[in-house]
C-alpha cells in the first residue's frame, strides 16, 4: 500500500537527516526560535470560509500536475489572491516537494504556512519549525492517539498548529481524544485514492464545538466548494484545482464567492 511506502520512506529520510543534524540539535534550534502564536489555526477560525492553497508539483494519484512548477510565481499568486493560508509539500519522492522549495516559498508568502509531509517522528516537527512553518500535518492513519497527543504537545510548546487529518469515524474519535483543535477530513482515501466529497459531510458531526474543521482534497469546481461549505467546513484545502488554474487569483475568487 502506498501509504506504508510513504511512511517507510519518511522514516528513512528522518534517519538520513538525523545523521547530519541530530535530534538534540534540531530541537535546540527550534526551541531557540521565538515561540509561534498559533497563527495558522487563527487564520482559519474567522466567520467566512477560509482557503488553504497548496503548492504541489505532483501526487501519487495524479503524477506530475504542473511540469513547469514555477513555485515562486505560484506562491506570489496565492499571496496576491488573498489565500488565508498556504500549504507546501516537502515529500520528495511522490509529491516532488522539498525543504528547499518550502524555504523559498516561505520567503515570498506572508500568510501562515503548513509543512505538508508524512509526520512519523517528532524530529519532523522541530524541522518544520526551523523551516519557518506555522503548522504541521498529523495523519491519523499513521499515528496512534497517544502519539498524536504527544506531537500536539510539542507543537503547543513551539507555538505551532497541528492539522490532524482523519478519514473515517474511528480516526475522528482518535483526533478528538488526542485533543486536536484543528481537524481535517481527507475526502481522498489515501489507501486507494478514491475521492468522496461526502466524507467531510459524514464526519462533520463528530467534531466537538470549538474545533476548526477543514475539508481536504477533491475540490474541482466552485460548486464543490459551495457544497463543502454547506456541510459545515470552516476551511477548505485546495491543491490540484488551483495548481492547474492559469489564473489562480480568479480561480480562488470564484471558490470564495461560491463558499459564501
Ligand atoms: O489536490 P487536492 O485534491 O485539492 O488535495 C489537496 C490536499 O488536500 C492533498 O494534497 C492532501 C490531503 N492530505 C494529504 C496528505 C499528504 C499529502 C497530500 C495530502
Amino acid at each position: 500500500m502506498i501509504l506504508d511506502e510513504l511512511a517507510a520512506f519518511a522514516r528513512k529520510r528522518v534517519a538520513a537527516d538525523q545523521a547530519k543534524t541530530p535530534l538534540a540539535d534540531i530541537k535546540a534550534q527550534a526551541e531557540a526560535m521565538p515561540k509561534g502564536d498559533f497563527r495558522f489555526e487563527k487564520a482559519l477560525a474567522g466567520k467566512d470560509c477560509a482557503f488553504i492553497c497548496e503548492v504541489k508539483k505532483a501526487s501519487p494519484s495524479k503524477g506530475v500536475i504542473d511540469p513547469v512548477f514555477d513555485f515562486e510565481a505560484i506562491a506570489r499568486s496565492y499571496e496576491d489572491a488573498g489565500a488565508n493560508c498556504v500549504s507546501c509539500l516537502t515529500e520528495p519522492n511522490w509529491f516532488l516537494g522539498s525543504d528547499e522549495i518550502f524555504k523559498k516559498v516561505r520567503k515570498i508568502v506572508t500568510r501562515p504556512m503548513i509543512r505538508k509531509d508524512f509526520t512519523v517522528d517528532e524530529y519532523q516537527i522541530y524541522q518544520a519549525k526551523v523551516l519557518g512553518a506555522d503548522a504541521v500535518l498529523l495523519i491519523c492513519t499513521l499515528l496512534d492517539t497517544e502519539t498524536i497527543r504527544d506531537y500536539i504537545g510539542i507543537c503547543d510548546k513551539l507555538g505551532m498548529s497541528a492539522l490532524v487529518e482523519t478519514h473515517d469515524a474511528q480516526e475522528m474519535q482518535s483526533a478528538v481524544q488526542a485533543g486536536a483543535r484543528l481537524i481535517g477530513v481527507n475526502n481522498r482515501n489515501l489507501k486507494d485514492f478514491t475521492v468522496d466529497l461526502g466524507n467531510a459531510a459524514k464526519l462533520r458531526n463528530g467534531t466537538p464545538k470549538g474545533t476548526v474543521f477543514v475539508a481536504e482534497s477533491g475540490v474541482s469546481s466552485p460548486e464543490d466548494a459551495a457544497a463543502l461549505r454547506r456541510t459545515g467546513a470552516d476551511a477548505i484545502l485546495v491543491g490540484e484545482y488551483l495548481m492547474r488554474a492559469a489564473d489562480k487569483k480568479q480561480a480562488l475568487h470564484a471558490l470564495r464567492e461560491a463558499a459564501k
